[in-house]
C-alpha cells in the first residue's frame, strides 16, 4: 500500500469555497492542536461564529469529534499511505488528511467528495504543493475500506494491548489502565467493548432538578434507564430549545454524575439543618443537584472551587439556588480550617477524566502517565481534608469520572489505612436504592464503577466514607 508511485497531476482547478461544517471542523482541530483548546467549548462558539444550521452544526460535530478520537489510528494510515513519517507532514496538511480519511472511512461520505473537499480545502489552507500530496494520500487511503486498513495496521502487531490500542486508537498506557480496571472486577473480555463505546457519540441526557420540574413538561425525552432524575434526548439537536433548559431547571448532565450526586444525597433521610460540602465544586454540575435536594431536605450546601473562574461558573450554574455559599478556596486548607463541621461532603476530585473520552475527544492525546502521579498525590491531600472537615457519623463521597485504579481503589484504600476512625459504607445498595433498574456492578468491593460500555454512563467512580468520634 505504501509502494505506490503513480505519478499524479492536478488540473488547473477552480477554488470553491469550503463548506462551513469542514472549514468549522477544521478550524476546531488546529485550535486543540496549536492553542490546546478543549474541542467541547471550541466547537459550539465556531458553530455560532459560522452561524452553521443544524445539519450542518452535526456534520461538524461528527468531523472534528470523530476525527479527534480516532487520530492515532488515521495517522497511522496516513503514514502509510504517504510512506512518510507523521512527524514530517505539516499541521495544516495533516489536519486535512485526518478530517479527509475520516470522511472516507468513518462517514457516508461519497469517496469523490471526500477526496475533492479535502482537496479544496487544501487549496484555501495550504501550500500548492501540499494539494496534489492530499489528493495523493486520500487517492490511496480510498482504494482500501476501513475493515481492509484496520487489519493491515495492525496485522504486524503481536502485543494484544497495542494492538488494540491502534485498532481502537487510543494510547497504550490508557488501554493497559482500562484493562486493569476491568480485570480487577473480573470483566477483563470487556476491554474491546469498553473502547469501542469511547469512540461512539453519548446520548444527550439532561437531568430535573427536584423541586422545580412538573410532570407533563415541555421537554421531549425517555426517561433515563437508572437515574430517577434523568431524561435522554434522543431526539438530538441543541437542548437549549426547550425554555426549561434556558430556565436552568432541567440542565444536561451525564446519568453517571446525577447517580454519584443522589448517592451522596439519598444515602439517609436529610434531617433539616444539615451541612454540606461539595469541596471541589466547578463547573456546578453536580453542585445543583446537590443543592436541589439539601434545599428539599432543608439541609444547607456549601460550594468550594479553587480557581476562581469555575468558582464563577458555580455561581452561574447556581443562580435559580441562591441560598447556596460558593467560596473560592482551596479544598486542601478545609479539614484544618472546617474540623467536624459537614454532615455530608461530595470531593469530585480533580482527575484524568478517563472515564469520559467519548466526551473529551482530544484527552486521550492530552493526557500522560504523569498526569496520574500529580492527581492521585492532590486526591490523596483532598480526601484527607474531606475527611478532617466531615462530622464523626458523616457521609462522604469520593467520586472520581476516571476508572483508573490509582486513582479510585488505591486512593480509599490509603485513607482506609491511615485512618483507623474511617470505614467504608455500602455505596452498592445506596445505589441500588437510587437507581430505576438494578445495574450490573462487578467485583466485590463496596464502591460502585460505571462504565459507558455497561451503562452507558461515563465511567464514574463512587466510594461512600464514614468516620467515627
Ligand atoms: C472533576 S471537577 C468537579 C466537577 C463538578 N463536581 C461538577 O459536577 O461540575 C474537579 C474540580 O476540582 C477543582 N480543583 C482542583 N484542585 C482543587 C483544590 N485543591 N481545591 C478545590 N478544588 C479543586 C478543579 O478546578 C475542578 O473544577
Amino acid at each position: 500500500m505504501s509502494n505506490d508511485k503513480r505519478p499524479h497531476t492536478k488540473g488547473p482547478r477552480r477554488s470553491r469555497p469550503v463548506t462551513p461544517s469542514r472549514l468549522v471542523a477544521f478550524e476546531v482541530l488546529m485550535a486543540v492542536d496549536v492553542d490546546d483548546a478543549y474541542a467541547n467549548l471550541a466547537l459550539p462558539a465556531k458553530i455560532r461564529e459560522f452561524g452553521l444550521s443544524s445539519n450542518d452544526a452535526g456534520l461538524a460535530t461528527e468531523l472534528t469529534y470523530g476525527t479527534l478520537r480516532m487520530q492515532g489510528f488515521y495517522d497511522r494510515v496516513i503514514a502509510n499511505a504517504a510512506a512518510r513519517d507523521i512527524d514530517t507532514i505539516d499541521l495544516v496538511v495533516l489536519n486535512i488528511l485526518r478530517m479527509g480519511v475520516h470522511q472516507l472511512l468513518n462517514m457516508r461520505v461519497a469517496q469523490h467528495a471526500a477526496v475533492d473537499e479535502s482537496v479544496n480545502l487544501a487549496e484555501h489552507m495550504a501550500s500548492l504543493g501540499a494539494v496534489g500530496f492530499v489528493n495523493a494520500v486520500l487517492r490511496r487511503t480510498s482504494r482500501h475500506d476501513l475493515e481492509d486498513w484496520q487489519e493491515f495496521i495492525t496485522k504486524d502487531i503481536s502485543n494484544a494491548d497495542e494492538r488494540l490500542a491502534a485498532l481502537y486508537s487510543h494510547p497504550v498506557w490508557i488501554v493497559r489502565a482500562l484493562k486493569q480496571s476491568l480485570e480487577a472486577e473480573g470483566r477483563g473480555e470487556e476491554l474491546e467493548n469498553l473502547l469501542a463505546s469511547d469512540n461512539l457519540n453519548p446520548r444527550v441526557t439532561l437531568v430535573e432538578l427536584p423541586g422545580f420540574v412538573d410532570a407533563n413538561d415541555e421537554v421531549e425525552g425517555e426517561p433515563t434507564n437508572y437515574s430517577p432524575l434523568g431524561m435522554s434526548l434522543n431526539t438530538g439537536g441543541d437542548p437549549t430549545r426547550f425554555a426549561r433548559v434556558r430556565e436552568g431547571v432541567v440542565r444536561v448532565q451525564d446519568e453517571g454524575s446525577q447517580l454519584a450526586a443522589l448517592v451522596l444525597s439519598r444515602h439517609h433521610e436529610i434531617t433539616p439543618g444539615e451541612k454540606w460540602l461539595d469541596m471541589c465544586a466547578g463547573p456546578g454540575g453536580k453542585a445543583a443537584l446537590l443543592a436541589a435536594e439539601a434545599t428539599l431536605g432543608g439541609a444547607e450546601l456549601t460550594a468550594n472551587e479553587v480557581i476562581p473562574g469555575r468558582a464563577d461558573l458555580v455561581r452561574k450554574a447556581l443562580a435559580i439556588l441562591p441560598d447556596v455559599d460558593v467560596v473560592t478556596g482551596d479544598g486542601v486548607d478545609i479539614g484544618l480550617d472546617q474540623p467536624n463541621t459537614y454532615d455530608r461532603i461530595l470531593l469530585d476530585a480533580p482527575c484524568t477524566g478517563l472515564g469520559a473520552l467519548r466526551r473529551r475527544p482530544e484527552a486521550r492525546w492530552r493526557k500522560s502517565p504523569k498526569d496520574v502521579g500529580d492527581l492521585t498525590a492532590l486526591q490523596a491531600q483532598l480526601l484527607t481534608s474531606a475527611l478532617h472537615a466531615l462530622k464523626p457519623g458523616g457521609v462522604l463521597a469520593y467520586v472520581t469520572c476516571s476508572p483508573h485504579l490509582a486513582e479510585t481503589r488505591a486512593i480509599v484504600e490509603g485513607a482506609l489505612r491511615k485512618n483507623q476512625n474511617v470505614s467504608e459504607l455500602d455505596a452498592r445498595a445506596v445505589l441500588s436504592d437510587v437507581a430505576m433498574e438494578t445495574m450490573d456492578i462487578a467485583g466485590d468491593s463496596q464502591s460502585v464503577q460505571l462504565w459507558p460500555h455497561r451503562h452507558g454512563t461515563d465511567a464514574m467512580f463512587i466510594s461512600l466514607l464514614t468516620k467515627s468520634e
